[in-house]
């Protein structure tokens, strides 16, 4: 278990459930199966309670949806507690899930339960054993890898089994990372990614965290960071390339206008589906993205969410070469040694040259951006939308 399915599980077991859904641990324990009941007496019902708690195998969050779901329509009948608000995406996840039984009698809910724990139980047995959570990794320990050498510093997001997507502490991460690396004696600074994409953009489980101080200090604590950390790319000294090794999706894309070089795979895609998560541009695209393609590419891009191939985003001016994926890595890297022999000063002074005049209002770009995004974030489309994603309704 891992990754959203950890972070529910830890929020299911913070005490917001109360049913048996708060499966912490899944030891490996030889299950009592009852077969398919035609009719399940209470006696089932309850063996099936226990059985749910032994899972070796994490059935995941819409089957604990429906579990939850189940549970509730056979012990207290139809939903008729208040609808939680749309900010409280746990709890209204799971009232929606009650709800849609609609009057399911009491009798076949429970039997669905049974079933439902029946049919998990039976291939819970040929699962593999999965990491109690407390010996896991916490997310951020190796999701940033930094190396350095021959006059490169590279920062590799590896969450490659999230598609690279950027939790809160890789934020963090990469701002001390790009710190770092204007002051160590690489040439060149460049950001990829491990696996098969470069990144998928903010990790939407981000908006699951919320803080005490509530969902407005959770906007206001996240356009804080997305400021801090777009303006270390406004500012980063040297040059800076992105090797985009596979897709790229929101926040990973904008900031692209912010390199100085952007090289891609034939396999990589360019989206930023803003409009469909309820949110707004960031990253200075406001203002690079019209800058570098002209006004009306730029609105298909980040109004409309047109996705774009790799050659697409080249002949747009955002991207500054494609490679085969083929031949991409062996091509990238021999051309970037060669140009990190250049000498280091006059990349540094040259790229301050070109870039120094439009610092100013990047950052005051920057900041509105953040601040538009900050009351985004507070919006019922955008929390429908992370809804549907964490639910697993929907998908870019
Ligand atoms: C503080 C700064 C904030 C800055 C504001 C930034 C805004 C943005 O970046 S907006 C863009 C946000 N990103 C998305 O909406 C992408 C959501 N992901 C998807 O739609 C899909 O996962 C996909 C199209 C990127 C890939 O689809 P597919 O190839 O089918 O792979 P899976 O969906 O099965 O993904 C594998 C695994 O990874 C998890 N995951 C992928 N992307 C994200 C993400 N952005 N946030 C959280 N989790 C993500 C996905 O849930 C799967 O997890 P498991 O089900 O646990 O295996």
């Amino acid at each position: 278990m891992a990754g959203v399915a950890g972070r529910l599980a830890r929020l299911w077991c913070s005490g917001a459930l109360s049913s048996p859904l708060q499966v912490t641990r899944f030891p490996a324990l030889q299950l009592h199966l009852c077969g398919p009941a035609m009719r399940a007496s209470q006696k089932d019902f309850e063996n099936a309670l226990n059985q749910v708690k032994l899972l070796k195998k994490d059935p995941g969050n819409e089957v604990k949806l429906k579990l939850y779901a189940l549970y509730k329509q056979a012990t207290e009948g139809p939903c008729n507690v208040p609808k939680p608000g749309v900010l409280d995406f746990i709890n209204k996840a799971k009232w929606d899930a009650w709800n849609a039984l609609g009057s399911l009698p009491k009798e076949t809910a429970r039997r669905n339960y049974v079933d439902l724990v029946s049919s998990l139980s039976a291939s819970s047995e040929s699962s593999i054993q999965v990491t109690p959570a407390a010996d896991r990794k916490q997310p951020g320990s190796d999701a940033l890898v930094v190396t350095s050498q021959d006059g490169i510093t590279t920062i590799t997001l590896n969450r490659p089994d999230k598609k690279n997507a950027l939790t809160t502490q890789m934020y963090h991460d990469i701002i001390l990372a790009l710190e770092a690396a204007s002051k160590d004696d690489s040439a060149i600074t460049v950001l990829t990614g491990n696996g098969d994409y470069y990144c998928s953009g903010n990790d939407l489980t981000n908006f699951t965290d919320i803080p005490p101080g509530g969902v407005e200090e959770k906007a206001r604590s996240g356009a804080v960071l997305l400021r801090d950390f777009v303006d270390c790319f406004i500012d980063f000294p040297k040059p800076l390339v992105a090797v985009v090794n596979g897709p790229a999706v929101g926040i990973s894309v904008t900031i692209l206008g912010l390199f100085d070089i952007v090289y891609a795979t034939d396999r990589a895609t360019f989206h930023t589906p803003f409009s469909h998560l309820g949110q707004s541009p960031e990253g200075c695209s406001s203002y690079t993205f019209p800058k570098i393609m002209g006004p009306s590419k730029a609105t298909e891009m980040l109004v409309f969410g047109k996705k774009l191939t790799a050659r697409e985003a080249c002949t747009q001016g955002l991207v500054t070469e494609v490679f085969p994926d083929s031949t991409f890595q062996k091509e990238v890297w021999v051309r970037l040694k060669a140009y990190s022999k250049l000498p280091p000063n006059a990349m540094r002074i040259s790229k301050q040259v070109i870039r120094n005049t439009e610092k100013e209002k990047l950052h005051a770009i920057n900041a509105e951006e953040s601040n538009v995004l900050r009351e985004r974030w507070l919006s019922d489309e955008c929390m429908n939308a992370v809804v549907s994603f964490l639910s697993k309704k929907a998908k870019l």
